[in-house]
């Protein structure tokens, strides 16, 4: 692919050592996949993930999974892992917990989870191939095993909003899930504080779903020349809407990261 004209990829390339990319990992730079426990990341990421970490200010993954989940789930069999990645910083539960140089750092859990794991799997026992995934910090509720997705996830939308009031959480849609999570907290909120952190020049985002939207905004309001990366998909066309740049789901974030990297020789 060519790099396409963009002012705030203009000053990524011309200042890298100024420039922050964050990005998301599911639907990014990992395939999106019935199990979630069996998403993996794209094998050729981390190697130019890696490449490019070496040239820019920083990498950061902003993701809704742990950042030990990502970790695990960027682990490759021949090349570079995620782990690999120098200087690589995970902002994993929308920016509540941070892994970098092998340590963790996040607020103790909120108690109204108690009440979510008590309450979650009768709810979506209720609707068949709907399943609860228990993130510690977070308990997300998928309906993309469920023979009508779209429906089952429509169907979960009162009670689940309900229980999260209930809890004192909040609701986070994204790509046939509801995730109910700790309020206070998102991708834009994670991705300002990080750009601040590292005085960054430049910054550029890429994502895939409804919570990187966030994110787009933190690169808008940022006050530094950014831009938006859409990983695009038939699924979720918001993001596309707002995106500066649109690629082919996790392969063409993978070729445009590549081309990023080409054009920084
Ligand atoms: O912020 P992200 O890195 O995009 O994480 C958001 C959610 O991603 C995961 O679910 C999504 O990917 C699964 C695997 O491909 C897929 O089965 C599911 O339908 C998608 O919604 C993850 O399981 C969630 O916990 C994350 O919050």
């Amino acid at each position: 692919m060519t790099l396409p004209r963009h002012e705030g990829l203009d000053a990524v390339l011309a200042d890298p050592a100024g420039a922050v990319i964050g990005l998301d990992f599911d639907g990014t730079l990992s395939s999106i996949v019935p199990d979630p426990a069996a998403a993996h990341v794209h094998p050729e990421a981390p190697g130019v993930l890696a490449d490019l970490a070496g040239r820019l200010g920083a990498v950061a993954i902003v993701t809704g999974r742990p950042p030990l989940t990502a970790l695990a789930l960027g682990a490759t069999a021949d090349g570079p892992s995620l782990e690999d990645v120098p200087g690589l910083v995970i902002l994993g539960h929308y920016g509540l917990e941070r892994w970098e140089d092998g340590r963790i750092s996040a607020p103790p859990p909120p108690p109204g989870l108690d009440l979510v794991r008590a309450r979650l799997p009768e709810i979506a026992r209720s609707l068949d191939g709907v399943v609860v995934e228990d993130k510690d910090r977070a308990v997300a509720v998928h309906t993309r095993r469920a023979p009508d997705p779209a429906a089952a996830l429509e169907a979960l939308r009162e009670p689940v909003a309900a229980l999260a009031a209930e809890a004192g959480l909040a609701v986070e849609p994204g790509r046939m899930v509801l995730e109910l999570r700790p309020p206070g907290m998102d991708k834009g909120k994670a991705l300002s504080s990080f750009l601040a952190e590292r005085e960054a020049r430049s910054v550029m985002f890429v994502g895939d779903d409804l919570g990187d939207l966030a994110a787009f905004d933190a690169v808008d309001r940022a006050g530094i020349p950014g831009v938006r990366v859409c990983s695009g998909s038939a699924e979720v066309t918001a993001l596309a809407e707002r995106a500066d740049v649109v690629v082919d789901g996790p392969d063409g974030v993978v070729a445009f990261l590549r081309e990023v990297r080409a054009a920084l020789d």
